[in-house]
């Protein structure tokens, strides 16, 4: 199924991100993982491309095992970064050859060792070029692309921001899939602005349970969150007690969700980063998933 289909019927979609494990302990952890979640019949599992600035890693293969080891659709991430547009559409051919219907359409991260992003000669310099050459190439494909709640790090304002985000819209991207946030209100005040200046796609809200301070600040400083005062200072005063950390973010992951959920956005999307415990947990009290069965 394509991305432009799965919120159409005005329901509520729940999907999920992994990224392309470095290590061999790493790929059976995911396995198991992949394993777990696909009980929660989300409408698309997607794979990470180079995520953080890293050398892209294995994303087709892993949309290959979501496809046919979960049965579920698989959504390629792909980034402009280091390559030119043949090679890109080299990699768009791969992508449909392993059966794989949605993209989500990025700049990327400058690589690591890079403190800026910069294009290639023959490359795409923007997510807005990706997605036209997406358009013009593989009508075929849905378009996922990124919006940022409380602007993008290099943006020099949330206007401006958002008319990049427009760029995107207007090239042929059916829906956004927000950056990581902690605070319902960056996401509802955006979702209304993005509106305002004539974003019509739905907006589905990137959540990222939080199951362990330190990650979590490392990962937040890469996306430029806001993390509340108050969560920060519960967490901070557990910093020995990981498993109170966990509680923590849980606890914050239900709140958020709830909140979201009954104002009737139309989708989350979970960057689980390989791990389900935090999501069976968000997902076990929220009823809009259903339960693992036992024994898997
Ligand atoms: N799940 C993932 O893998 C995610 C990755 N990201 C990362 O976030 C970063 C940005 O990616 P995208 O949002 O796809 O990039 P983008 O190209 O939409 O935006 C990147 C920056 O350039 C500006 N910009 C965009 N189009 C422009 C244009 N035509 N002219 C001038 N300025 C323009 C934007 O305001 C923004 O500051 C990347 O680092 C991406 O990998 C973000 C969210 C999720
Ligand atoms: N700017 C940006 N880039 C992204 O890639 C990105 C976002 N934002 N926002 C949402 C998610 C979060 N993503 C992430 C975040 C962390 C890891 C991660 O921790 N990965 C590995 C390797 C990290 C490394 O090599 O340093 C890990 O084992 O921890 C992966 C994807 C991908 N997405």
């Amino acid at each position: 199924m394509r991305i432009a289909e799965m919120y159409r019927d005005g329901g509520f979609g729940l999907s999920i991100e992994i990224f392309p494990p470095k290590t061999e302990v790493g790929e059976n952890n995911l396995k198991r993982t992949l394993q777990r979640v696909r009980h929660f019949e989300p409408k698309f599992i997607s794979c990470t491309y180079g995520a953080g600035g890293t050398t892209r890693g294995k994303t087709l293969e892993w949309c290959r095992t979501i496809i046919e080891e979960c049965n579920l659709p698989a959504t390629a991430h792909f980034t402009c970064v280091g390559s030119t547009r043949e090679e890109l559409l080299q990699w768009l051919e791969e992508a449909a050859e392993v059966g794989v219907q949605n993209i989500m359409a990025l700049r990327g991260d400058a690589p690591q060792g890079q403190d800026k992003f910069e294009a290639i000669e023959g490359g795409c310099a923007y997510a807005n070029e990706l997605v036209e050459l997406i358009r013009a190439n593989h009508p075929e494909f849905g378009i996922g692309v990124a919006g940022y709640p409380e602007k993008h790090l290099e943006a020099p304002s949330l206007d401006v921001d958002l008319q990049n985000l427009k760029r995107k819209v207007d090239a042929g991207a059916d829906a956004i899939f927000t950056q990581l946030f902690f605070v319902n209100d960056s996401f509802f005040r955006f979702r209304d602005q993005a509106r305002a200046v004539g974003i019509d796609r739905p907006m589905i809200a990137g959540i990222m349970p939080i199951t362990s301070f330190e990650r979590i600040k490392k990962i937040t400083a890469m996306c430029g969150a806001i993390f509340p005062v108050d969560l920060a200072k519960s967490l901070e005063s557990v910093k020995d007690d990981d498993e109170a950390q966990f509680e923590i973010g849980v606890d914050h992951a239900i709140k958020q969700c709830r909140e979201l959920i009954e104002a009737g956005i139309p989708g989350i999307h979970f960057y689980v980063l390989n791990k389900s415990q935090a999501a069976e947990r968000i997902l076990g009290a929220l009823d809009v998933a259903p339960a693992i069965p036992a024994g898997v």
